[in-house]
């Protein structure tokens, strides 16, 4: 277990230009974190696919884009904040910043700059609505998530996962300028999977954590309580996830496709926390079914969206 006492701060001592020169496009991309935001990207177009009316395909595009962009930025700024404990992790080491072909303040610049236009370019092209919450989800990841919750609280993914969660609301706004239940389900929906997905990863890659003096849930609490925590998550999810259901702003398909994915996640939820390899309260880092609920995780969102997106879209 870390002391969590004295969180880390960001030193400075990674001040460096790049290796090889000025950074290369790859390392731009990099900072963007594009695996990651593609499934965010997703949920925020079908936030905006599912709504009544649907915004000029250009201003479509835009708003795709710009949610693009703010995510992507808000993860600059996050590589930026974190550079110092990226650089103790084996799974970040690799990072554009830490590994020193990316100077740091271009990246912070960079982050600032793409924040800004994207925001501002968002409004411009839909509505002040759409605008804000972009730039209150940028807000919400790269302060109160990176720059305070993560390095302060076990707790910081239940309250942090609000951040990614916000985009299908942001692609609603874009649609329909005004808010309804069906973009805050889907935003309930992304918040109650964001423990789940990040808790399933941080059972293997603990050790790494532990090493950077970050208080990640199986750090301060240990594995079995995560394990727990895993599947109380998970109920509360599947629950939630027909949401859309019973308030009938969805027909049969997204019931049965969610019912189906929920029933998956629930099976690797309790394999999860069957797994005895933790009995004696040390986590391994070769947690096999961590691993694949991790896995199943990023399935699920992609696919119970995709039902959304059918139900609302193709058999309206
Ligand atoms: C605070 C909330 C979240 C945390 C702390 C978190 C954490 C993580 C971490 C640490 C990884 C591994 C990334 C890597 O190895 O570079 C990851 C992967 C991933 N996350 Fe999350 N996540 C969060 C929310 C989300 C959300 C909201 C989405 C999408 C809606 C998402 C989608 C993904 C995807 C697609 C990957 C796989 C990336 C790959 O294949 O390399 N995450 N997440
Ligand atoms: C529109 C908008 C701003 C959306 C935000 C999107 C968002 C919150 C994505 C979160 C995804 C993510 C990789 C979190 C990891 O945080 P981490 O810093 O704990 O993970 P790391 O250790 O891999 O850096």
């Amino acid at each position: 277990m870390s002391d969590m006492t004295t969180p880390l701060a960001p030193s400075g001592v990674f001040s460096v230009p790049g290796k090889d020169g000025d950074p290369s496009l790859r390392e731009w991309l990099a900072l963007l974190k594009p695996r990651v935001i593609s499934l965010v990207v997703f949920t925020g177009a079908a936030g905006m696919a599912v709504a009544p009316h649907w915004p000029s395909i250009p201003i479509g595009l835009i708003t795709i884009l710009c949610i693009c962009i703010g995510a992507g930025a808000a993860g600059a700024i996050n590589m930026w904040y974190d550079r110092d404990i990226d650089a103790i992790m084996k799974r970040t080491v690799v990072r554009p910043i830490p590994d020193g072909r990316m100077p740091e303040q271009a990246a912070l610049v960079y982050g600032v700059v793409l924040s800004v236009l994207s925001v501002v370019v968002l409004w411009l092209a839909t509505n002040a609505l759409a605008a804000g919450i972009l730039a209150f989800s940028i807000f919400f990841y790269s302060v109160i998530y990176t720059m305070w919750l993560k390095r302060s609280t076990p707790q910081n993914i239940v309250i942090g996962g609000a951040a990614g969660a916000f985009p299908p609301m942001i692609g609603w706004a874009a649609s329909m300028n005004s808010m309804a239940v069906l973009p805050v389900a889907m935003f309930a929906i992304v918040f109650l999977w964001t423990p789940p997905h990040f808790w399933s990863l941080s059972l293997y890659a603990c050790k790494d954590y532990d090493k950077a003096g970050i208080p990640m849930l199986p750090v301060v609490k240990g594995a079995r309580h995560t394990r727990w925590q895993i599947l109380i998550y998970t109920f509360i999810l599947t629950a939630v996830s027909l949401v859309p259901s019973v308030v009938h702003e969805v027909g049969l398909t997204y019931t049965i496709v969610t019912s189906l994915l929920d029933l998956g996640f629930i099976l690797c939820a309790v394999r999860v926390l069957n797994d005895k390899q933790d009995a004696e309260g040390v986590s391994l880092t070769k947690d096999k079914p961590a691993r694949f609920a991790f896995r199943y995780s990023l399935a699920y969102l992609f696919l119970l969206f995709c039902g959304l997106l059918v139900d609302r879209v193709l058999l309206a």
